[in-house]
């Protein structure tokens, strides 16, 4: 039996840290703080967190290929260098949905970039409903829109065999999947492939590992689960000592460890004081599994 050991790692606090990337080459871990319109990277070795401020909520950030990163910025697909911490537009989406803003983002083993949408929040998951569509932009710079009605576009990921497309829309309670085509990029057949018991609570982010299982941030779960997809069965619950656990990504050497970003907002002071680490980004070791690293956007 290995024994799981949970610490923070970073510890600054974050309204709402999500999207936490493991990049290999700097030993660091790449996250944003959405409302915070923060972008960051922790760097495992040196412990310094660098971050980069842009003009609207940022909601999911990746590593690019031809160098620097890419970004979900408002409603756009935004390229970043990091040197001179300058953004520039590649593809803008929801243009008639103004309230809106992307969320959740994640590069296919192809090198698209998928990311959906969801309408403003006025707290934590209260929103105008069906207002989200799921988009990629592909490596040629045009995004194409592959459904709409979404509540909150969150979790995504691929199957190790690349042939399913596993994707969250958390006000569904559910985890989904599709089939995949990696080739051109189509999605076909949505079932449920897991859904949420009561104490869990929200589904939001989402990463697989080397065995196919699924790992999901249960949002006021205060845990992440590790899901069969293929008999829709939880094989395992990690509690963490915070409510709002957004996403999770593995990282570290052979990435063996399962960093967890967590929330802030929405919390009263008294949950607060109860809940110190909130916000933070914790590191879970012991786990016995491991990831696999994250695909880098082609364009
Ligand atoms: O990052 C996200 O997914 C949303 O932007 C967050 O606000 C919360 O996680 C959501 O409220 C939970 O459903
Ligand atoms: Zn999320």
């Amino acid at each position: 039996m290995s024994s799981i050991k949970i610490e923070t790692v970073v510890l600054d606090t974050n309204r709402c840290g999500e999207s936490p990337v493991w990049e290999e080459k700097s030993n660091s871990l790449l996250y944003v703080d959405i409302p915070s319109k923060k972008i960051c990277r922790w760097n495992s070795l040196t412990k310094q967190v660098q971050e980069v401020i842009v003009d609207s909520p940022v909601s999911s950030v990746a590593i690019r290929q031809s160098g620097g990163y890419v970004a979900t910025v408002g409603t756009r697909f935004c390229a970043l260098n990091w040197e001179d911490q300058s953004l520039s537009d590649l593809f803008s989406v929801d243009k008639d949905k103004k309230n809106n803003r992307f969320n959740d983002g994640k590069v296919d083993p192809a090198g698209r970039y998928f990311a959906g949408t969801m309408a403003e929040e006025i707290a934590p998951a209260v929103l105008e409903r069906y207002q989200g569509s799921l988009y990629a932009l592909f490596p040629n710079g045009i995004a194409e829109k592959y459904f709409d009605n979404v509540d909150i576009s969150n979790g995504l990921d691929w199957s190790l065999d690349h042939k399913v497309f596993y994707y969250i829309d958390s006000l569904s309670y559910s985890v989904d999947a599709f089939d995949y085509d990696l080739h051109t990029g189509k999605i076909a057949n949505r079932r449920s492939v897991y859904k949420m018991e009561k104490e869990e609570h929200i589904p939001d982010g989402m990463c697989i590992d080397t065995e196919g299982k699924l790992w999901v941030a249960c949002y006021n779960g205060g845990r992440v689960i590790r899901l069969d997809p293929e008999t829709g069965k939880r094989l395992q619950t990690v509690k963490l000592p915070v409510e709002k656990t957004t996403s999770c990504c593995f990282g570290g050497k052979d990435y063996s460890e399962l960093y967890v970003t967590s929330a802030r907002d929405g919390l009263d002071t008294d949950e607060l004081s109860r809940q110190p680490d909130t916000g933070k980004i914790f590191k879970i070791t012991g786990l016995g599994v491991k990831g696999i690293a994250p695909f880098p956007f082609a364009g």
